[in-house]
């Protein structure tokens, strides 16, 4: 059993992967990473235990150093993922490879290996990613990541208009194209922001490429996109990639 995690700013989602398929996945909010092996013990069958862990971490050394804690029980040691010039048939653009989320990284491997064509991979989490992948000019049939942008979450966008000013809430409500109230004109003028920056992103793609939508504000986002964007919900793409690596054969 391969145990594959995706530490992000806000939770931590798990999947347990066994002869190339999924055994369980699940998340955490951040300050209960101390039940994982509870969650994992319970997901693991009698008797199994961990061969491997692959560990994808954008939330810095506190959640690094709580994870390692918890999985002692656990572990065959932690291998930290992150983004490289090259990984699983992607070639990375970014003009500093490393520099790179490496959730954003595993979630472009992801979207590569399941879709062999260009997309647009968006991951609607503590911040938001939009990122390009196209077909490589210089190697057809290998994936790369052309760039893409970061914007605050939608969490992150509302908190700081209710933050930063006297007189706006933190705003709940529904999605409406012309607000006429308080909440809705923020509620909406966050959601028009996002849905607007992966629009304006998408026309970097060929026509009709799909565009893939992940993380916990997903839903809330899919449903204000231009309906004829080709959107595929994809649940864990972060996940997806690290698997795609744990699969692949050690290079020698
Ligand atoms: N039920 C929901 N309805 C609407 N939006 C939601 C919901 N749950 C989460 N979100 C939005 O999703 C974003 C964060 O999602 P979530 O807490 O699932 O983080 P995440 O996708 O795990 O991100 P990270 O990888 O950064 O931890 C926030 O902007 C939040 O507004
Ligand atoms: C943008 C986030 C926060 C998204 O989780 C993460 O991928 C990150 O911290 N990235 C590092 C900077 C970059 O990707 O350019
Ligand atoms: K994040």
């Amino acid at each position: 059993m391969i145990l594959l995690l995706d530490a992000g700013n806000t939770r931590l989602k798990w999947g347990l992967r066994q002869a190339g398929a999924w055994r369980a996945r699940g998340a955490l909010e951040r300050e209960r990473i101390g039940d994982l092996p509870h969650a994992l013990r319970q997901a693991l069958p009698a008797g199994q235990g961990l061969q491997r862990i692959l560990f994808c971490n954008v939330a810095g050394p506190e959640v690094a150093a709580a994870v390692a804690q918890a999985l002692v029980p656990l572990s065959p040691g932690l291998e930290n993922f992150l983004a490289t010039p090259e990984a699983a048939g992607v070639r990375n653009g970014y003009a500093r490879p490393a520099q790179l989320g490496a959730d954003r990284w595993a979630a472009l491997v992801g979207a590569w290996n399941q879709e062999r064509r260009p997309c647009l991979v968006v991951n609607a989490g503590t911040a938001l990613t939009i990122d390009v992948l196209l077909e490589d000019p210089e190697r057809p049939g290998h994936g790369y990541f052309a760039g893409g942008c970061i914007l605050p979450g939608f969490d992150l966008m509302r908190g700081a208009l209710n933050r930063h000013t006297a007189q706006l809430p933190l705003a709940e409500g529904d999605f409406a194209e012309l607000p006429r109230s308080t909440d809705a004109a923020i509620v909406s003028g966050c959601l028009h922001a996002q849905a607007g920056a992966v629009e304006r992103l998408y026309r970097q793609l060929p026509p009709g490429s799909p565009c893939l939508l992940s993380g916990g504000g997903a839903a809330q986002l899919d449903e204000c996109l231009d309906p004829a964007l080709p959107v595929r919900r994809v649940d864990y793409l972060v996940l997806e990639g690290l698997a795609r690596v744990a699969d692949l054969p050690a290079v020698a």
